[in-house]
């Protein structure tokens, strides 16, 4: 499976086939041996993609019985022991012990992260109880065991310092020896939260962190961007750090090929970017230059596709909340290279969001959609966002139900 797989060539004449419904089973056409010469083009998309169903070995695996101060052992080359790593496990050891047995993967972050929704109550508090059964929810109904917390779809700036402290938390408790990755979104408006929220996620145990760009005073450079970023990943140095590209909200649209140009002399744990933008220009830049280098997950959902094709890590997104099992197929179909049946997954997809991006789609609806399909309570949105309407529920939920089966 994945880039282990056999070696079949680029079914070119694939492009054309027209897919079949929604609803049909996987792997049901277009997965004949190939004809077309492009094997080469796809294949460098496919050397580092690797679907997370097919990963055989999970955190609980790979950590057994281990905690902090034993991470440096199984780092990869891709996250090499930082300095100041023995600090960080000494403010573990002085931590609630349950929560420090690290959730630092030696895995690369890959396959698909469910960007999650903060469950609220009635009131509009956030609600811890149900994190448990959302942890299981996507492991067993959607096949993803990554989570990337407090970010968009969390509504990670609309929260308090502590109740994002709290989220992570009970993430990271809920989610250990059943989670691959954890990794907490960090970033904020101001230089001191964000360090404070980065340094709460290495002590817990997060796997990583992950910061936006400040965007009431913004960095108007590479230069102050980084600068800002440095701090913030310096208060986690035994953890990963990934930069949340997102410049439709945040306004800052430094390009991230000239980011990452010598990025890790800057930020020893940089690791990757979640790259939230439609700028497939850029994004193929930074697979061409750093692909071995970084993991480049993409955060687009509906164009996805698109980006395996460029050579994506992996994925980011809130529709593997709900869409994971499909969205995984889809993965499976690419690194197959079976191109029709994972456009068929592709436009399954696209099918859901261009119907609710009519109606009016943003975090609110997506926090209304999962609530549907995964029966937790999602609760409200916080102010200003406002509640989805019953007629969006309604009409989303039909939708919804006449495309998975
Ligand atoms: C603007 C936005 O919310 N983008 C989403 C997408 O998953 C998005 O909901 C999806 O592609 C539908 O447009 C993610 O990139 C956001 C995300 O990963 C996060 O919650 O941090």
């Amino acid at each position: 499976m994945g880039s282990g797989g056999p070696a079949r060539a680029f079914n070119a004449a694939a492009l054309g086939t027209e897919p079949p419904p929604c609803g049909e089973a996987p792997f049901a056409r277009g997965a004949g041996p190939a004809a077309g010469g492009d094997e080469g083009r796809l294949r460098a998309g496919l050397q580092l993609l690797s679907v997370s169903m097919c990963g055989p070995s999970t955190h609980a695996q790979q950590h057994k019985g281990s905690h902090s101060g034993s991470r440096g052992q199984s780092q990869t080359p891709a996250q090499p022991r930082a300095e100041g790593q023995g600090r960080e496990a000494a403010r573990c050891a002085g931590h609630r012990g349950s929560l420090c047995s690290s959730m630092a993967s030696p895995k690369r972050l890959q396959g698909l992260t469910a960007a999650t929704i903060t469950p609220m109550t009635p009131d509009g508090e956030i609600n811890l109880s149900v994190i448990g059964q959302y942890v299981d929810y996507l492991i067993k109904e959607q096949g993803v065991k990554n989570v990337f917390v407090n970010g968009t779809t969390g509504e990670g700036l609309a929260l308090s310092t502590q109740e994002r402290k709290q989220l992570a938390e009970e993430w990271v408790t809920k989610g250990k020896n059943k989670l691959d990755h954890v990794i907490i979104h960090v970033g904020a408006l101001n230089l001191p939260e964000a360090k404070e929220l980065a340094k709460h996620a290495a002590v817990i145990g997060a796997s990583g962190i992950a910061a936006i760009a400040p965007f009431f005073f913004k960095p108007t450079n590479k230069d102050t961007l980084v600068a800002f970023l440095r701090e913030v990943a310096a208060e986690a140095p035994g953890i990963p750090f990934y930069y949340y590209h997102i410049p439709s909200l945040t306004g800052v649209k430094i390009r991230i090929e000239e980011l990452l140009d010598g990025i890790k002399e800057q930020i020893p744990t940089f690791q990757g970017v979640k790259f939230s933008d439609t700028d497939l220009l850029d994004f193929a830049q930074c697979v061409k230059n750093n692909k071995e280098q970084f993991v480049l997950l993409y955060g687009v959902d509906e164009h996805l596709l698109s980006a395996l094709a460029m050579g994506a890590s992996g994925a980011v997104g809130s529709t593997y909340n709900y869409l994971g099992k499909k969205t995984n197929l889809m993965l499976e179909a690419f690194a197959k290279q079976d191109l029709a049946l994972a456009r068929q997954h592709q436009f399954c997809t696209g099918e859901f969001l261009s119907f609710v991006f009519k109606l009016g789609f943003g975090v609110a609806q997506t926090k209304a959609v999962m609530s549907f399909t995964s029966r937790i309570p999602m609760g409200p949105p916080r102010l200003p966002l406002l509640s989805a309407s019953v007629d969006f529920i309604e009409k989303a939920k039909a939708k919804m139900d006449s495309l998975i089966m």
